[in-house]
């Protein structure tokens, strides 16, 4: 990582301004990064994309991640968390700018991209920022507050059908102008994490320190880091494939929900996130056990899934289970890294999950998308989402499996009070 974090942590005032000004800029990202689900259907009926292509503009996020993200990790290691952030804010703002005000479905694709090769470097880098200035004690519940309000973007962008019904009834395009502006108020709030950052280095007179990259280090992790990185993959990409792209219209299809209250039903997701994901990380601070945590949140996935697909249950008990999935996975599983892996190492095995995370989550949005379209899922054959259903539902038993082989190999409870032991 690039600084002394001791020194930095020290004033504690301005390390939760730091976070605070942090979690703003994740607040705006996360709100762009779910702000195409909402828009899913009037795409679909005022410029005609299909499943595939509404399915692409998210997967087009993550797919030049699949490579990018580790010279990303790299770029934050040598440039400092602070000017990363800066610098990707900056190109997700022009990336939603392009998404906004695009023509025709290339240049939304164009900006999505662009977006998403922002985006993904901007998470590691606001990672290492809270890092940074939380060295030691309360680092995960500083991560859990920066998650959660980053969260609290996702569920402003399901209720903004709600909250915004004049722009949503004036088609596609205002929600996606209001995207923007939500863009500019992250890169704001960058903009002054980078300018209280350079004060503080200025004073303590710090300067960043560059680690250097080892390419031959780059697989040398434990066996419970890969069922890490297996859960990561197959629990993200069926979470933000079905959460983030085709939830909403599922629901709408398949249940009969109007645009609002579908939005709304999927924001619950959200919302439970934004308080559970840092209760949920205090409570295994505080019980010193994260493996078990992370394979239950892993199994209410697919039991969620299969209440929806399978039963008559509604829609309450499953969102309920994603909810407290949602809450509790990523609570856990990015402390539990930070105890798998050497801290020197933190940043490539993060940078190593997310390649392979970024190819899984575009894979499932491209998958399902053509599974869709191939069954001929609509409104009025409900039934032709039952692809999609089984997909997600087998990927996630796949991730749960991971979970259950990583609480067998590293979740003994002496594998995870030893802090920054490999596996
Ligand atoms: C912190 C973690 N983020 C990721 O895993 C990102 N690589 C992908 C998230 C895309 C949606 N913002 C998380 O959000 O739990």
């Amino acid at each position: 990582m690039t600084a002394p974090a001791s020194r930095l942590a020290g004033g504690s005032a301005i390390a939760w301004l730091v976070c605070a000004l942090i979690a703003l800029a994740q607040y705006g990202n996360f709100y762009v990064y779910d702000s195409i689900g909402p828009v899913a259907d009037l795409l679909q009926q005022q410029r005609g994309f299909s499943d595939s292509q509404v399915g692409l503009l998210n997967a087009i996020y993550s797919l030049p991640n699949v490579v990018l993200i580790l010279l990303g990790g790299v770029l934050v290691d040598r440039l400092g968390a602070a000017r990363t952030t800066l610098l990707t804010a900056g190109i997700c703002l022009v990336g939603a700018l392009l998404t906004a005000f695009s023509p025709n479905f290339t240049g939304m694709a164009a900006g999505r991209l662009l977006y998403g090769i922002g985006a993904e470097t901007f998470s590691i880098a606001t990672l290492a920022g809270v890092a940074q200035y939380f060295a030691g004690g309360t680092v995960a519940l500083a991560m859990g507050l920066t998650l959660a309000i980053g969260r609290l973007g996702s569920y402003s962008a399901d209720m903004s059908p709600t909250w915004f019904t004049t722009a949503y009834a004036s088609g596609w395009q205002p929600p996606l102008v209001i995207a923007t502006v939500i863009a500019a108020t992250s890169f704001a709030a960058s903009a002054l994490y980078w300018w209280t950052d350079r004060r503080q280095r200025g004073l303590l007179n710090i300067a960043p320190v560059a680690e250097r990259f080892v390419w031959r280090d780059l697989l040398h992790f434990g066996r419970a880091y890969w069922y890490l990185l297996g859960l990561c993959v197959l629990w993200y990409s069926v979470i933000l494939a079905f959460r983030s792209t085709f939830s909403i219209k599922y629901f709408q299809h398949t249940h009969g929900l109007d645009l609002a209250a579908a939005g709304e039903m999927n924001s619950y997701v959200f919302l439970a996130a934004v308080f559970a994901t840092p209760a949920f990380g205090w409570l295994c601070d505080r019980l010193q056990r994260y493996a078990p945590f992370l394979a239950l949140g892993s199994l209410l996935l697919p039991i969620a899934l299969g209440l929806l697909a399978l039963t008559h249950t509604g829609l309450i008990l499953p969102t309920v289970l994603i909810g407290i999935s949602y809450s509790l996975v990523p609570a856990v599983m990015w402390p539990l890294a930070s105890r798998l892996v050497p801290p020197a190492r933190f940043g490539t095995a993060i940078g190593l999950m997310w390649v392979a995370q970024n190819a899984g989550i575009s894979g499932a949005n491209l998958v399902a998308g053509w599974l869709n379209d191939r069954a001929g899922a609509s409104a009025a054959n409900p039934a032709g989402y039952d692809g999609m259903m089984l997909f997600f539902g087998m990927a996630s038993v796949a991730g749960f499996v991971c979970g259950l082989l990583l609480w067998l190999t590293a979740g003994r409870r002496r594998h995870e009070v030893v802090q920054a032991t490999p596996a």
